[in-house]
């Protein structure tokens, strides 16, 4: 049973997909962090993989990047994969000068100013949020291994390359933490679905700031936060 954009079969999913914007670090937390991961998609090289994390079964894939591209990943697998619960786990620009390179953001909301849960919601305005029994699971993990998660609101832009910078002014004097490309899309997508979804970020520069962290403390980071998306993915009801 394909899907347009997914050619797995139906059960190859587990409840719980995490999802990095990338299908290359799709597979690197496969194969580091499951047991006998298995590909189950690889449509347009949008790579997919299950496999077991403390002996359930889990899966990651990747998004792509933007809010398109997640959109139409999110909705086949609530849809046509009776995918539960989808946990982003991707980078972000800090906004606030409370956030710092390498910390770890829980999206508890998603600005944007992309026009899809507005098309979604009749034109309304949508409040984009994450479920909350996911956000208290993530906030759980990341505690409990010693991080300190900031939790908040993030603004998804539909441009990575913003030709007006005062833009991170105002999301600064609205309390945004960090810009990211993908979580208000998957909040919509799973209201609209009936599912749940949170994002656990990890900030790999500062906007406002302009630091930025080296491609080790990267990995270092990124490791905390997947450790957070997996015991959430296996800890959350
Ligand atoms: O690291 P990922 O998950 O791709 O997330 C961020 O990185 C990409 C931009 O470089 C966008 O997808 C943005 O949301
Ligand atoms: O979308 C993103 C991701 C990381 N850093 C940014 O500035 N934007």
């Amino acid at each position: 049973m394909a899907t347009p954009h997914i050619n797995a079969e139906p059960g190859d999913f587990a409840d719980t997909v995490l999802m990095p914007g990338d299908p290359l670090r799709a597979r690197v937390i496969a194969e580091n962090y499951l047991e006998d991961a298995k590909e189950v998609t690889n449509t347009r090289n949008m790579l997919g993989f299950t496999g077991q994390y403390r002996g359930q079964a889990v899966s990651v894939m990747g998004s792509g990047m933007g809010i398109p591209s997640m959109s139409i990943y999110a909705f086949e697998l609530f849809n046509q994969y009776q995918v539960e619960k989808i946990i982003r786990v991707g980078t972000c620009g800090g906004v606030s000068p409370d956030v710092a390179v390498r910390d770890i953001i829980i999206a508890m909301g998603a600005s944007t100013d992309s026009s899809v849960n507005r098309t979604r919601f009749g034109g309304y305005d949508f409040a984009a949020m994450a479920d909350y029994g996911l956000l208290e699971a993530t906030v759980t993990a990341a505690r409990t291994a010693a991080l300190n998660p900031r939790i908040g609101n993030v603004f998804s832009s539909e441009l990575f390359y913003n030709p007006k910078p005062a833009i991170f002014e105002m999301m600064k004097a609205h309390g945004i933490l960090a810009v990211e490309m993908e979580a208000a899309g998957l909040y919509g997508a799973a209201a609209e679905a009936g599912k749940r979804a949170v994002s656990v970020l990890t900030v790999s520069d500062h906007v406002v700031t302009g630091a930025s962290t080296s491609a080790d403390e990267r990995q270092n980071s990124f490791q905390d936060m997947m450790k957070v998306a997996l015991e959430a993915a296996v800890t959350a009801d």
